[in-house]
C-alpha cells in the first residue's frame, strides 16, 4: 500500500491507519466523531454495510448501504480492503478511499471489528495503529445501548451477548482506553494518534531533515 505525505513539521512520513474497536455501544462512533472534527489531517474510512439504516443516519457519510448482491459484487471486484460478517451483516472498507487518503498524505481512521483489524494487520503491519475502547461496566454498556434509542430491544439484546466475544480480542490491540468519560477517553485517543504521528520509523523525511540541521551547523 502507498502510502506518503508531510508531517505538520514539514518533515515528511508515512500515513498511518487509525483502527478503533470495541464491543458494540462502547463509544467508538462517538470518539470516531471527536476526533475528526479535532484533529487535521485524519480522514474517516466510511464502510460499505448491508445493514438497514439507522434514524438519523445519510448514506455516504455514516456507511454506503448496499444489498446483498452489491457487496459481493465489491467482493469479488476486490474492492474492499477487508470485510467480515457482524451480527449477521457484512461490513467492508471500500480500498480506493483509504488508498487515495494515504497516498495524499492524509491519516485515516477505521471504525471495524476485531476481524476487520486483523486483515489490516496482515497487509499493512507496521502503519496500523490500532485502539480497544472498553466500556467502564457491562450495565454501562447495556445502558449506552439503549440510551441510543436506535435499535431493537432484540438487537441490544443480540449485542450484549456478543460483547464479550469481541472484548475476548482486546490482547490483540495496540492501546486499550476505558470509556468512563467521553472528553477523558476522548484525550486518550488524541494523545496515542499525535504520538504515533511522532513515531520515529514511519517519519521517513528525518533523515534528510537531520543531515540539513547537521549542514547547518558545520557551514
Ligand atoms: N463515556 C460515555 N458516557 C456515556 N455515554 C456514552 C459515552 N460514550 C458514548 N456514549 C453513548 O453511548 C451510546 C453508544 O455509543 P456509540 O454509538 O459511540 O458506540 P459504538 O461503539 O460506536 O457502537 P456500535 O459498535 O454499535 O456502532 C451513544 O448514545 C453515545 O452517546
Ligand atoms: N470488519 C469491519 N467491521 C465493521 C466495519 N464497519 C463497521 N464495522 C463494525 O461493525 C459493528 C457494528 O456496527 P454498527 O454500525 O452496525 O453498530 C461495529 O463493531 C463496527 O466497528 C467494516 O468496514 N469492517
Amino acid at each position: 500500500m502507498t502510502t506518503g505525505g508531510h508531517g505538520f513539521d514539514g518533515v515528511e512520513r508515512r500515513g498511518l491507519m487509525f483502527v478503533l474497536s470495541s464491543p458494540s455501544g462502547a463509544g467508538k462512533t462517538t470518539l470516531s466523531r471527536l476526533l475528526i472534527e479535532r484533529m487535521p489531517g485524519l480522514k474517516m474510512s466510511v464502510s460499505a454495510t448491508t445493514r438497514a439504516k439507522r434514524p438519523g443516519e445519510v448514506d455516504g457519510r455514516d456507511y454506503q448501504f448496499v444489498d446483498k448482491p452489491s457487496f459481493e459484487e465489491m467482493v469479488k471486484q476486490d474492492e474492499l480492503l477487508e470485510w467480515a460478517t457482524v451480527f449477521d451483516n457484512r461490513y467492508g472498507t471500500p480500498r480506493a478511499p483509504v488508498e487515495a487518503a494515504l497516498s495524499a498524505g492524509q491519516d485515516v481512521l477505521f471504525d471495524i471489528d476485531w476481524q476487520g483489524t486483523q486483515q489490516l494487520r496482515e497487509k499493512a503491519r507496521a502503519d496500523v495503529v490500532s485502539v480497544f475502547i472498553l466500556p467502564p461496566s457491562a450495565a454501562d454498556l447495556e445502558k449506552r445501548l439503549h440510551s441510543r434509542a436506535q435499535d431493537s430491544d432484540e438487537v441490544i439484546r443480540k449485542r450484549m451477548s456478543r460483547a464479550s466475544d469481541e472484548m475476548s480480542h482486546w490482547a490483540e490491540y495496540d492501546y486499550i482506553v476505558i470509556n468512563h468519560d467521553v472528553d477523558e477517553a476522548f484525550a486518550e485517543v488524541q494523545s496515542i494518534l499525535k504520538a504515533e504521528r511522532l513515531k520515529r520509523e514511519r517519519r521517513t523525511g528525518l533523515v534528510g531533515f537531520v543531515r540539513g540541521l547537521q549542514g547547518q551547523l558545520q557551514g
